[in-house]
């Protein structure tokens, strides 16, 4: 396959914007994003539901245009030069791309040829990436029977078929169990290794996000609120020290001493006592050594690096976990119901 070689950035939006109108409603999706990816990057927009990161993802991948703005992927227009777009890149939605009556090997077989790859050429890419994606058992079996984990990993496949040089993927593993979804993410991580694609991820596990990404771009109402390293985006927070004590009156006391810590944040609620400072675990056992001297000791304690949450809550106010909805089925709609596991990290 012969590329029209491109020296720049992967992805470069300049205002990329867009708006929805329903109902004589304006939703602003996506308002003015400024990013540059450079090539060989592996990013996650991490950001709670409605966010507009499946927005930011279809116009990247021409699927929608932008209100105004633009946005280049691969050196090419998203607008003007779509067909170009659409040949550099590789795209996995949230809904299935593969057809449910087919045989997974004989759906990326077609996708070959679509991309047009001979049909030499396309049986042997879809061998090696029923190899790769670890399909083998699978791959000679009608679509609608996969499991979920199976369904995503031929989906993935699919977004492989024609080695893109920008791989997107929206919510990899919305849907999947912790083993599947463990699993992806080691693929994803093999694939860029290897292949040295640029990969742009959308998702709001947390923990997906951190063990993922070589940068994390944090997404909210539509705007880019952090975009760093995720442990850079952590290392200003401090740790979280958590201590319980026998009662409030304890932990009030407790609170009076603690203020005294240089760069410190001390909230009370009830007989616990939360203290925000920076090496918390490594000065604890200090704070823990005054405070018994002091005649409270604390009857619990707890020791937390501060999570991607912590960032999110930090920039905004408010929890990812809180603001996040989790599906089972592997398709995302907009009616999913609350629970905290999918944020689990
Ligand atoms: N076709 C559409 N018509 C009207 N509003 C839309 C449309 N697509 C998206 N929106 C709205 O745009 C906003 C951003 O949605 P988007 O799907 O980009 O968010 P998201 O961050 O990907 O969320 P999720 O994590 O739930 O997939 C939401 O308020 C959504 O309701």
């Amino acid at each position: 396959m012969t590329y029209h070689h491109h020296t720049g950035p992967a992805i470069v939006t300049r205002g990329l914007t867009r708006h929805f109108t329903s109902r004589k409603q304006t939703v602003e999706a996506v308002q003015g994003l400024d990013l540059e990816i450079g090539q060989g990057e592996l990013v996650a927009f991490l950001g709670p539901n409605g966010a507009g990161k499946s927005t930011t993802l279809r116009m990247l991948t021409t699927l929608i245009a932008p209100t105004s703005g633009s946005a280049s992927v691969a050196g090419h227009d998203v607008v003007s030069a779509q067909r170009d777009v659409r040949r550099a890149i590789g795209f996995v939605g949230q809904g299935n791309g593969a057809g449910h009556r087919q045989l997974g090997r004989d759906e990326l077989i077609s996708q070959g040829r679509a991309h047009g790859l001979s049909r030499a050429d396309a049986r042997r890419r879809a061998a090696e990436l029923v190899e790769d994606l670890d399909l083998t058992a699978v791959a000679d079996r009608k679509v609608s029977s996969l499991s979920g984990g199976q369904r995503r990993r031929l989906d993935i496949a699919m977004g492989l078929v024609h080695l893109p040089r920008v791989l997107f993927l929206d919510e990899p593993s919305t849907g999947l169990d912790p083993q599947n979804r463990a699993n992806l993410q080691e693929l994803i991580r093999r694939l860029h290794a290897e292949s040295g694609s640029t990969v742009v991820l959308t998702t709001h596990y947390l923990e997906e996000a951190d063990a993922l990404a070589g940068r994390v771009v944090v997404v909210d109402h539509g705007r880019v609120i952090a975009d760093d390293t995720a442990a850079r985006l952590k290392s200003g927070l401090g740790d979280l020290v958590r201590l319980g004590f026998g009662s409030p009156g304890d932990s009030a006391r407790a609170a009076a001493r603690l203020e005294r810590v240089p760069d410190s944040r001390v909230e009370v609620d009830g007989s616990s006592l939360d203290l925000r400072v920076m090496d918390g675990s490594a000065m604890v056992g200090e704070l823990l050594a005054d405070l018994a001297a002091d005649g409270v000791p604390p009857t619990r304690v707890e020791v937390a690096r501060p999570t991607l949450d912590d960032v999110f809550l930090d920039l905004t106010g408010r929890s990812l976990r809180e603001t996040q909805s989790t599906d089972t089925t592997g398709s995302t709609t907009s009616t999913t119901t609350e629970t905290e596991s999918e944020v689990a990290a």
